[in-house]
């Protein structure tokens, strides 16, 4: 049995333990020294449901039997590591919050209704949210801003993100998380001059816009260009993710870091200091 569980270290539940990067984290979290796994989650009729969480991966017995219980499984954890879609989140929240466990939420395609929901439940708890947990992206995010605010409208910014076939919002959390940088760099509001989903006659391009664009397909990770193009010259940041690796050590260091801090709503350039 791998990663015996140590009362000294914060018990953390994964939800959605079966997905991608369920899976992923139960890994993370079994092979730390700095944790220890509680309780694995999945939705209500989901086949894992009673097995071991270790077989049901394909592996050895981790001693962890997947429920569809949430308010069972939170009640005996300090941490609660979420990537999964956002009605589950946004009601794991809440339940997270009564329970005064950390909540690490890893889930993209929020609206502004769902995150005022999760700003609720953080009057109450710790909440630690980013569309994007790895540190090369919260630096790229850092980076962004410096270069949006060196540079005039002269230079289009655009970003690019390229993810796998079964990626179901876009843009992605992370494309979003470097728009709201490059805006805040320029000193304007995102919502002002995002342009996603050209598609027709669009018309020219309009000074100042921050566009999106989205490719999906394959088994790509995560990819993320934000190009400054003016004429005759284009500078291009980039973060390529290859392992689901890097959001999964992001997300236990913020369980981690969140133990013992005031209740708010947090992201991971706190957790990194960025
Ligand atoms: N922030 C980051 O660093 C980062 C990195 C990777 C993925 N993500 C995001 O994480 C989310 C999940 O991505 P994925 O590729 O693992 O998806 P996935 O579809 O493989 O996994 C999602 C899992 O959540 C489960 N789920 C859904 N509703 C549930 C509920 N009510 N209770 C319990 N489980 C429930 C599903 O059954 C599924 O197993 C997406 O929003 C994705 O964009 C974020
Ligand atoms: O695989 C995904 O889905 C990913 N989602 C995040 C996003 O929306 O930016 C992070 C990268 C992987």
């Amino acid at each position: 049995m791998m990663g015996t569980p140590m009362t000294g270290t914060p018990g953390i539940v994964i939800t959605g333990a079966s997905g991608r990067m369920g899976q992923m984290l139960v890994q993370a979290v079994t092979q730390s020294d700095a944790c220890h796994l509680v309780a694995a989650l999945e939705r209500e009729g989901h086949a894992w449901v009673g097995q071991d969480i270790g077989t049901a991966m394909g592996g050895a017995a981790l001693g962890v039997t997947v429920t569809d219980d949430p308010v069972a499984a939170f009640a005996k954890a300090q941490a609660v590591i979420d990537f999964t879609a956002p009605a589950a989140t946004v009601a794991f929240a809440g339940l997270a919050a009564q329970a005064r466990a950390v909540h690490v939420i890893g889930t993209t395609g929020l609206s502004d209704d769902d995150i005022a929901a999760i700003d609720r439940a953080a009057h109450h708890a710790v909440i630690v949210r980013a569309g994007n947990m790895s540190l090369g992206v919260n630096l790229l995010v850092q980076l962004t801003k410096k270069v949006a605010a060196a540079l005039d409208e002269d230079f289009d910014i655009e970003v690019i993100e390229a993810h796998h076939r079964h990626k179901v919002d876009a843009p992605s959390g992370t494309a979003l998380m470097l728009g709201e940088a490059a805006a805040t760099g320029r000193g304007v509001e995102l919502a002002d001059v995002r342009d996603s989903g050209r598609d027709g006659i669009t018309g020219a391009r309009k000074r100042g816009d921050i566009g999106f664009t989205a490719i999906r397909g394959g088994d790509i990770v995560g990819e993320h260009d934000v190009m400054f193009a003016a004429d005759g010259e284009r500078i291009t940041l980039r973060h390529v993710a290859t392992d689901r690796r890097v959001f999964a050590r992001g997300a236990l260091k913020a369980a981690i870091w969140g133990q013992d801090r005031a209740p708010g709503h947090y992201d991971m350039l706190d957790v990194l200091g960025l």
